[in-house]
């Protein structure tokens, strides 16, 4: 199967693992935690950057993100058993991700893990096995497993809200028919994100490097963006939030740089930033709901829901990832060098 055969039976899986919720998050849902930690590297940290918001905002306790590297025994100073460390790999068998959650479990922490496989070597030390149903997906680059552990993060999330009382199961069943909304609407996002890039898809090709900007509600999926385009288009890519950008990245932008904007109408600023950089380069492309309406522009029907949007902003750019490199002679589904993790040893094999 290719990047675009997973990215079309995303919705199916989604509406998979939204059923199977209530089963899968029967045992962890009764715990009580003070701190959630959710590590993984790349597509896995970008699911839990993105569900940040998201998971602060039903849980009302602290939760952080932070990549495996950054674990060590000084990150529990004190009594850990309070704290639930969740780890993720979507292939399962990540090193660093299990490292990291070998160290919390040491120091006392719960732990949950989230593969997107069954038997995963992260499974072996956890305590709650959360695995994403979201069946297999054989290709390096990942692209439905980021909307599947999003998804698993988010319903582990309500579940848990909801058995403490935080949510009430009126508001609980709200949220699922909002997301199952999203579910039902992605096939016109494919539609039009597919023609987008056929537009386009020329241009795309010829980039040298390329810059995406995203507003903080979408900042997961802006890192995720870069690091998609850049493991499959195989050119440097960067992701940054817009006021990181603004900060002073824009300075590198010359005529042959690429801009990729992530519009979901948060950041008011975003026509005047495109007037400046226009002066730079022609390469400007907005992906938005109220976008201006021309081919660079992908006006699409989004959805906008403050936390689900998710589930739409980042179709566009895997579809770049699954189409575009092959008219550079480039398998974007197949890895650089197939046995690089063994070599490196970074993954179980
Ligand atoms: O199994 P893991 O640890 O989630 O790693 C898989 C991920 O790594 C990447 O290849 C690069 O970070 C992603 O495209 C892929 O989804």
């Amino acid at each position: 199967m290719k990047i675009e055969d997973y990215v079309k039976e995303t919705p199916k899986k989604m509406k998979e693992i939204l059923q199977g919720a209530d089963e899968l998050f029967s045992e962890v849902r009764q715990q009580k935690f003070s701190k959630i930690i959710v590590t993984g590297s790349g597509t896995s940290y970008h699911s839990g950057i993105q569900s940040l918001k998201l998971m602060q905002h039903f849980l009302d306790i602290e939760v952080t993100i932070l990549y495996p590297f950054q674990i060590d025994q000084e990150t529990f100073p004190a009594d850990s058993s309070d704290i639930l460390l969740i780890g993720i790999s979507q292939g399962g068998s990540s090193y660093s991700t299990y490292k990291a959650m070998k160290i919390a479990k040491e120091a006392g922490c719960r732990i949950a893990s989230m593969a997107g496989t069954e038997n995963a070597l992260i499974d072996e030390i956890s305590d709650y096995v959360l695995t994403v149903n979201c069946g297999e997906e054989k290709v390096g680059a990942k692209t439905k497993g980021f909307y599947a552990t999003k998804l698993n993060l988010t319903l582990f999330t309500l579940q848990l809200a909801r058995e403490s009382g935080k949510l009430s199961l009126n508001e609980y069943l709200e949220e699922v028919k909002a997301i199952e909304k999203y579910i039902n609407h992605f096939p016109f996002i494919y539609e039009q994100s597919i023609n987008w890039v056929s537009t386009n898809k020329t241009e795309f090709a010829s980039a040298k490097d390329i810059r995406v900007i995203g507003t903080k509600d979408i900042y997961g999926d802006t890192l995720e963006s870069a690091l998609k385009l850049l493991e499959t288009m195989r050119i440097p890519v960067t992701g940054y939030e817009f006021e990181e950008f603004v900060h002073g990245i824009y300075n590198a932008i010359k005529e042959d740089s690429t801009i990729i904007i992530l519009d979901t109408g948060e950041e008011a600023r975003v026509k005047t930033l495109v007037t400046v950089l226009s002066e730079w380069t022609k390469n400007i492309y907005i992906i938005g709901k109220n976008t201006a309406d021309k081919p660079q522009n992908l006006k699409a029907d989004f959805l906008n829901h403050p936390f689900y949007r998710t589930y739409e902003y980042i179709l566009p750019i895997q579809l770049i990832c699954a189409l575009v490199p092959p008219l550079n002679g480039i398998d974007p589904g197949t890895p650089k060098d197939t046995s690089f993790h063994q070599k490196l040893a970074s993954k179980k094999i």
